[in-house]
C-alpha cells in the first residue's frame, strides 16, 4: 500500500516493493515509523558522526535528549528544506563560478579552509599562521562579510554555540553542552551590525568565528579553549525574515528589557561555568553597544573593541609622527570624523582622553581637547542645535555660535566641513562606501597639514569611504592612508609607493585578550586598552613612519601581539587589577621586568604542533 502511494507520487502504478523505490524515497520508507537507532554518543560527537548527524533537522526533543541544545542554529528544518538550502547554494556557486567574479574565488577558498578547520585544527592554524597575509583576508575581512551574507547556504557543520530568544530560562544548563571544561575566550555577537553590512541576524556567527581564528593565529590562544557565540534575538532584516532558507529565528528583534534579559542570562551562564573567561562583544548595533559595555564592564571581564577606539587611536598617533611632529603635538590635530555610530564615537572618546592626558589630565584639558573634533553623521555636522541628539554624541556636538565663526552650521555637509576646518585627519567610520567623494578629497587638499591623513576604516572593502588610488591621486602623493580592509599599495610612479596601511582592530583585540588572560585582570579598563593602542603606535619605527607606514604589515601580527599583551599586563598590574593565574601569582607577576613579561607571554602562547597521543583504557 505504502509503495503504491509512492508510485502514484512518482507517476507510476506498478511499484510494489522497496527495491524499486528511488533512494530518496527509500530513506523515507525505512526511517518512517521504524525503531529508533541506539547511539552511544551525545553532543558534538553526534554532530561529527556522518552516520547519525541530521544537522538542523534534529527536533527540539532530540536536541534536549542528546545534549545538542545550543550547538545548532535555532531553526528546525525538514530534510527537504536542508536539500533546498544545499541546492540553492550549489546553483548560486555554479552560476557565479561560470561568470568568474572574484567574490566566488574567495568564497571557494573559504570553503576549502573551512573544511580543513573541521578536519584538523593543528594543520589549519599552522597554515593560517604561516600564510597569514594570504589567508587573513579570507577568514577575516573582507571575505568573512561575504560568508556571513551567504551563511544560510554555506552552513555545513556547526561551530560555536547559539543562544536564542527561545532559550530563555535554559541557558544555565545549555552552557554545559559545550564539551570543553575550560574556555578562555568567547567572542559574541547578536548579528545586528555585521561589519558595515547591517543586520545579518544569526548569519553573523561568521564574525566571532573569524575573530577567534585571529585570537589563535595572532595571540596563540589555545583553539580548544575558544568559543564563538551567536545570540539570536531575531532580526529586523526583512529579506531574512521572509527567506525560507534562513537559519535563525524569524521574528523581529527583541528590544528593551526583553533584550537585556537574554544578554544578562547569557553572561550569567558563561561566567558561572567558566569564571575566568573573557568575553569580547562584537558587532552589536550602536543602539546597544555602549549600553552593554557600561552594563557589564565593571563586573565582568569583557570589552567591545569596536567601540573603544583603540586601533584608530594607534593610527592617529602614527599620523602625527609621520607629519614629522613629536607625538605630544597630538592635541593640536584637527580631526573630522564621518560617522557617529559606536565606532566613530568610540574613536573620538579615546582620542579625546589621550589628548587630555597629554595636556595635563585635568578637567580643563578634557574640555579643550573636545574642540579638536568635528563629528558628521548622515544628517551632517552635529551641533548643539541637533534635535533628539544621541546622548553618546552630545559631548561632541559643536556650539552653533562657535561654528558660525567658521561659516558652519548645524547639519553642514561633510564637504563643507572639510573645506572650512581644513583638518589634519579625515576619519571614516560611516559604513558608506565612496563617502569620501572626489569633492571631499579635493577639499582636503587645502588641509593645514603638510601630510593630511585619510582613514577609510569601514569594512568590508566595498564599504571603505574611498580607495587608496582615489586618495593618492586626488589629494596627493604625500598623504597618509589607512583602511579597515586590506588594499594593495599604490604605485606612484618613478619607483615610489603610496602605502596603504590596514587600520584594523585585529592588531589590538588578540593582545588585549591574551594580556587579560595572563594577568588574570578582574576587569578590562580603559587604561589597559590605551596601553594596547600606545604599544601598537610605538611598534612602528621612525624610518617606517616617515614613509607613511603607520600600521605593521599583517605578516608581523604574531610579533606585535605578544608585545601588546605584555603592555596590557603591565598596565593591569599598575592599576592593581591583576590577580595572577595558575602558575603565575600576582606577586611573581609584579617582579617581572619588561623583558620578563614579554617572555612570560611568549611562553604561554599555543603553537600548532602535533602533540604525542596515548590511548588509555579507563
Ligand atoms: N577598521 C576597524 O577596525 C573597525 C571598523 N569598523 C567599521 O565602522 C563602521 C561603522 O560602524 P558603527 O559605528 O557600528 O555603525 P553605525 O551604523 O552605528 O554608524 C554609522 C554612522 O555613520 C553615519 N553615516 C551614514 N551615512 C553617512 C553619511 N552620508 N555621511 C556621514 N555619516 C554618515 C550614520 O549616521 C552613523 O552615525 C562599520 O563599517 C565597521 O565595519 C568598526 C570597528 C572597527
Ligand atoms: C573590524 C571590525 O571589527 C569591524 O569592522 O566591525
Ligand atoms: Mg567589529
Amino acid at each position: 500500500m505504502f509503495y503504491q502511494q509512492i508510485g502514484r507520487r512518482l507517476g507510476r502504478s506498478t511499484l510494489t516493493d522497496a527495491s524499486e523505490v528511488p533512494m530518496r524515497w527509500r530513506f523515507f520508507t525505512t526511517s518512517h515509523g521504524s525503531r529508533p537507532n541506539i547511539v552511544n554518543k551525545r553532543s558534538l560527537d553526534i554532530l561529527q558522526d556522518p552516520w547519525f548527524n541530521k544537522g538542523t533537522a534534529f527536533s527540539i526533543t532530540e536536541r534536549d535528549r542528546l545534549d545538542l541544545r545550543g550547538l545548532l542554529p535555532p531553526i528546525i528544518m525538514t530534510l527537504q528544506q536542508q536539500i533546498d538550502r544545499f541546492m540553492f547554494d550549489w546553483k548560486k556557486f555554479q552560476v557565479s563560478a561560470r561568470d568568474g567574479p572574484s567574490d566566488n574565488i574567495s568564497l571557494a577558498k573559504w570553503r576549502i579552509l573551512n573544511r580543513l578547520h573541521d578536519r584538523n585544527e593543528t594543520m589549519y592554524f599552522k597554515i593560517l599562521i604561516d600564510n597569514i597575509e594570504e589567508y587573513a583576508p579570507i577568514v577575516y575581512t573582507p571575505t568573512v562579510g561575504l560568508v556571513c551574507q551567504n551563511y544560510s547556504g554555506l552552513f555545513r557543520r556547526p561551530r560555536g554555540m547559539y543562544f536564542s530568544a527561545s532559550d530563555r530560562g535554559e541557558m544555565m544548563s545549555m552552557v554545559y553542552n559545550w564539551p570543553a571544561e575550560q574556555v578562555d575566550m568567547i567572542v559574541v555577537t547578536d548579528g545586528s551590525r555585521i561589519l558595515g553590512l547591517g543586520d545579518l541576524g544569526v548569519q553573523g556567527i561568521g564574525i566571532p568565528i573569524g575573530k577567534l581564528d585571529l585570537y589563535v593565529a595572532a595571540a596563540g590562544i589555545n583553539p580548544q579553549r575558544v568559543l564563538p557565540v551567536m545570540i539570536d534575538v531575531g532580526t529586523n532584516n526583512e529579506k531574512l525574515l521572509n527567506d525560507p532558507l534562513y537559519l535563525g529565528l524569524q521574528q523581529y528583534r527583541l528590544d528593551g528589557e526583553d533584550y537585556l534579559a537574554v544578554i544578562d542570562e547569557f553572561m550569567d551562564a558563561v561566567f558561572t561555568r567558566w569564571p575566568n573567561v573573557i568575553v569580547q562583544f562584537e558587532d552589536f548595533q550602536s543602539k546597544w553597544a555602549f549600553k552593554l559595555l557600561r552594563r557589564y564592564r565593571n563586573s565582568y571581564r569583557m570589552f567591545n573593541d569596536d567601540v573603544q577606539g583603540t586601533v584608530a587611536m594607534a593610527g592617529l598617533l602614527g599620523a602625527v609622527r609621520a607629519q614629522g611632529k613629536p607625538v605630544f603635538d597630538f592635541p593640536k590635530q584637527k580631526i573630522v570624523v564621518a560617522g557617529a555610530g559606536s565606532a566613530g564615537l568610540g574613536v573620538v572618546n579615546a582620542a579625546r582622553r589621550t589628548m587630555a592626558k597629554m595636556l595635563g589630565h585635568d578637567e580643563s584639558s578634557f574640555e579643550s581637547a573636545g574642540s579638536q573634533f568635528w563629528v558628521v553623521d548622515a544628517e551632517g555636522l552635529i551641533t548643539d542645535e541637533r534635535q533628539d541628539i544621541d546622548p553618546d554624541a552630545q559631548p561632541f556636538a559643536r556650539k552653533v555660535k562657535e561654528m558660525d565663526r567658521h561659516g558652519l552650521r548645524e547639519g553642514a555637509s561633510l564637504v563643507e566641513v572639510v573645506k572650512k576646518v581644513r583638518p589634519d585627519v579625515l576619519l571614516g567610520l560611516s559604513a558608506r562606501g565612496g563617502l569620501f567623494s572626489t569633492e571631499v578629497l579635493e577639499a582636503l587638499k587645502d588641509s593645514t597639514s603638510t601630510r593630511p591623513a585619510i582613514f577609510a576604516m569601514s569594512n568590508p572593502t566595498k564599504n571603505a569611504e574611498c580607495t587608496p588610488e582615489e586618495a593618492f591621486s586626488t589629494v596627493g602623493d604625500q598623504i597618509i592612508f589607512a583602511s579597515g580592509s586590506p588594499f594593495n599599495n599604490v604605485d606612484l610612479g618613478n619607483g615610489r609607493i603610496g602605502h596603504c596601511n590596514q587600520g584594523n582592530s585585529m592588531y589590538i583585540f588578540p593582545g588585549v585578550g591574551l594580556g587579560t588572560l595572563l594577568s588574570g585582570a578582574r576587569i578590562i579598563s580603559d587604561g589597559m586598552l590605551q596601553a594596547a593602542a600606545e604599544c601598537l603606535a610605538a611598534f612602528m619605527k621612525e624610518e617606517e613612519v616617515v614613509k607613511g607606514i603607520i600600521y605593521p604589515p599583517i605578516s608581523r601580527i604574531r610579533d606585535i601581539t605578544p608585545q601588546v599583551a605584555a603592555a596590557v599586563i603591565r598596565e593591569a598590574i599598575s592599576e592593581d587589577l591583576a590577580e595572577g593565574r595558575r602558575g603565575m601569582d600576582v606577586r611573581e607577576l609584579k617582579k617581572l621586568d619588561e623583558d620578563g613579561t614579554l617572555s612570560y607571554v611568549k611562553k604561554n602562547m599555543w603553537n600548532p604542533i602535533y602533540p604525542t597521543l596515548v590511548y588509555r583504557d579507563e
